[in-house]
């Protein structure tokens, strides 16, 4: 008998394939998980934006997550898309019911292409409801910026919003760098409360991003799905996502998606963080 680490993403379709549900379960295959899904809305999407959004009806996403969690069981669970503050509040519920301890949540508001993904009066019910659930939370900056209120210049103003959602009951949190500005590298950095660890790698030019967030914190979820700690989940997504970027696919007319292959094509031969630099720094603020 095979046995398999079960992890279930609950979040949005993008039927462009690079994003959402589609890059979940492509990233738990390529990471050898059994992948599981609960769509919360269709998207229909390409690599040139969001052309309509249709939600799924609540009773249908509370079955959908029931069905595989009383049969299938679940490791680990990531959120992605959730559309709503009604969408918020019962998948809240569910993670409760259900006392799911690996919980990933990546709080997707807005697509690259500038569509929004979440309604704009949510915000209130992701950060009371569904945030201190999360053993991880993995913002990109603006993100971090509509749920702290802060303004994110700085590495300093990273830090700040690092430990403000620590300080609304969030375990742990990955402010992604993929939005900022330094010229050669991009930085994640983590906060668990207590040590910030910098995931500092080489910038990628390329305009075919579409789906890293996605992929970043379904990486993360299908190795906690494997019982790994999650310093060595964030750093094994990040080898991940990193070798996606590289190897992204010019397909369509727009912002093309990444390489969930890649890792295990092209990644084989790596050697520890050679393609990044890791480090770690205890709490300490002006
Ligand atoms: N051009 C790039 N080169 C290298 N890494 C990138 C690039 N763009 C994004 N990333 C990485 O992809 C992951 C997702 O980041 P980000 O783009 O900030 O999130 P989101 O897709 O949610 O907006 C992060 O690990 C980030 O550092
Ligand atoms: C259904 C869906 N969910 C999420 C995203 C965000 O994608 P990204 O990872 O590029 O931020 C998206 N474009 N579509």
């Amino acid at each position: 008998m095979t046995t398999i680490a079960r992890a279930l993403t609950i979040a949005g379709s993008d039927s462009g394939g690079g994003a959402g549900i589609q890059a979940d379960l492509k990233t738990f295959q390529e990471l050898g998980i059994f992948g599981m899904s609960a769509i919360t809305a269709i998207t229909a999407q390409n690599t040139l934006g969001v052309q309509g959004v249709y939600p799924i009806d609540p009773i249908g996403l509370d079955k959908q997550i029931t069905s595989v969690a009383d049969d299938i069981g679940i490791d680990a669970v990531k959120t992605g898309m959730l559309f709503d503050e009604t969408r918020i509040r019962l998948v809240s519920e569910k993670i409760r019911y259900y006392r799911w301890k690996n919980v990933v949540v990546d709080p997707v508001m807005i697509a690259k292409g500038g569509a929004s993904l979440l309604t704009e009066n949510s915000i209130t019910a992701l950060i009371n409801e569904l945030l201190p659930l999360a053993t991880v939370a993995t913002p990109n900056i603006p993100e971090a910026e509509a749920i702290t209120g802060r303004d994110i210049k700085t590495m300093e103003d990273r830090k700040r919003a690092a430990k403000d959602f620590y300080d609304m009951g969030v375990k742990s949190v990955v402010i992604k760098g993929g939005h900022h500005t330094e010229k050669d590298t991009t930085i994640d950095l983590f906060f668990d409360g207590n040590t910030f660890t910098y995931l500092e790698f080489p910038k990628i030019n390329t305009k075919n991003t579409h789906g890293t967030g996605c992929s970043f914190a379904s990486a993360i979820t299908a190795e906690l799905a494997k019982g790994n700690p999650l310093s060595n989940a964030i750093q094994t997504a990040k080898q991940f996502i990193h070798y996606a970027i590289v190897h992204s696919l010019a397909i369509g007319k727009g912002h093309g998606p990444t390489h969930h292959g890649a890792y295990r094509h092209f990644g084989e031969n790596m050697n520890g963080n050679r393609e990044g630099k890791i480090w770690q720094e205890s709490m300490k603020m002006k």
